[in-house]
């Protein structure tokens, strides 16, 4: 087997990123989306919902969405930023070892027009996504390309599939444990970079750099009603967490920014 294949999933065009350890991820290049990952121990640990668009008619509800250049409604520009609804390329791919890795790249040349002009600075996105064992990483690159500064909010929006949110409970975003009773929505600012998360059934080490914030996300049973792209039960099935840089930051001509996420 190689390391990166061509697939579809829905009906997206996606990358399979597979470990020789069995370890894999698939991504759709409409926002450049993680939608499956598992580890080498067979255990999916993203969830999706059953009614999300997978034509790129809408955002994908589940795995890890691409939050740039702005973070929900913080700005005047498009909920969440245009990276989970732009169609990104693959631009390179790889095995490091036993890890399997591939690259995606958004530019400004590969935007709706519409979109490109109402954000009309000169960037360049590189997510890299890897696997191996039972570790998922993720780097989240942003430059300035242009001659001039721009500002950006940035984050992964990651859903981890659990057997009932009810039973989680995450440790390291604040001092006190973190459970969700109902609804939760909250903004964790200058977090440590090291948590926990576990799930009833495991527990997952969640290790972020450059993102300076974090977001924890449940839409409990009410907002969930509301929701057309979620089951009304499926609310019960996730919870996000989501390494953030929410201040917006500058970026100024020729620099970069990186963010790190790395689950296992
Ligand atoms: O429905 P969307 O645009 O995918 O956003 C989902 C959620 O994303 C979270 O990051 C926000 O904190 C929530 O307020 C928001 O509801």
């Amino acid at each position: 087997m190689t390391h990166a294949t061509a697939t579809t999933f829905g009906q997206l065009p996606a990358i399979r990123i597979a470990a020789p350890d069995g370890a894999q991820a698939i991504v759709t290049l409409y926002g450049a989306h993680l939608v499956s990952w598992t580890g080498a121990d067979g255990n999916e640990g993203m969830f999706l919902s059953t009614q999300s668009a997978m034509d790129g008619s809408k955002a994908i509800r589940g795995g890890v969405p691409v939050i740039f250049p702005q973070f929900a409604e913080r700005g005047a520009g498009m909920r969440h930023g245009f990276a989970r609804v732009s169609t990104w390329e693959l631009a390179g791919s790889g095995l490091d070892g036993g890890t399997a890795w591939a690259e995606f790249a958004l530019a400004p040349r590969m935007l709706a027009e519409p979109v490109r002009q109402a954000w009309p600075h000169d960037f360049a996105l590189l997510l890299r996504v890897a696997v191996c064992a039972n570790e998922l990483a993720m780097t989240l690159t942003v430059r300035n390309e242009g001659s001039m500064p721009f500002p950006f909010s940035a984050a992964l929006h990651t859903y981890y599939l659990v057997p009932d949110v009810c039973e989680v409970r995450i440790e390291g975003i604040s001092s006190d444990e973190i459970s969700i009773i109902d609804k939760l929505d909250k903004v964790y600012p200058h977090v440590t970079g090291r948590a926990t998360l576990a799930t009833g059934e495991r527990t997952l080490l969640l290790e972020q750099g450059g993102f300076l914030d974090a977001v924890v996300w449940n839409p409990g049973a009410l907002d969930t009603a509301a929701l057309s792209d979620m089951a009304d039960d499926e609310y019960k099935r996730f919870v996000c967490i989501e390494p953030a840089l929410l201040e917006p930051h500058t970026l100024a001509p020729g620099q970069a920014w990186t963010g790190n996420y790395r689950v296992s």
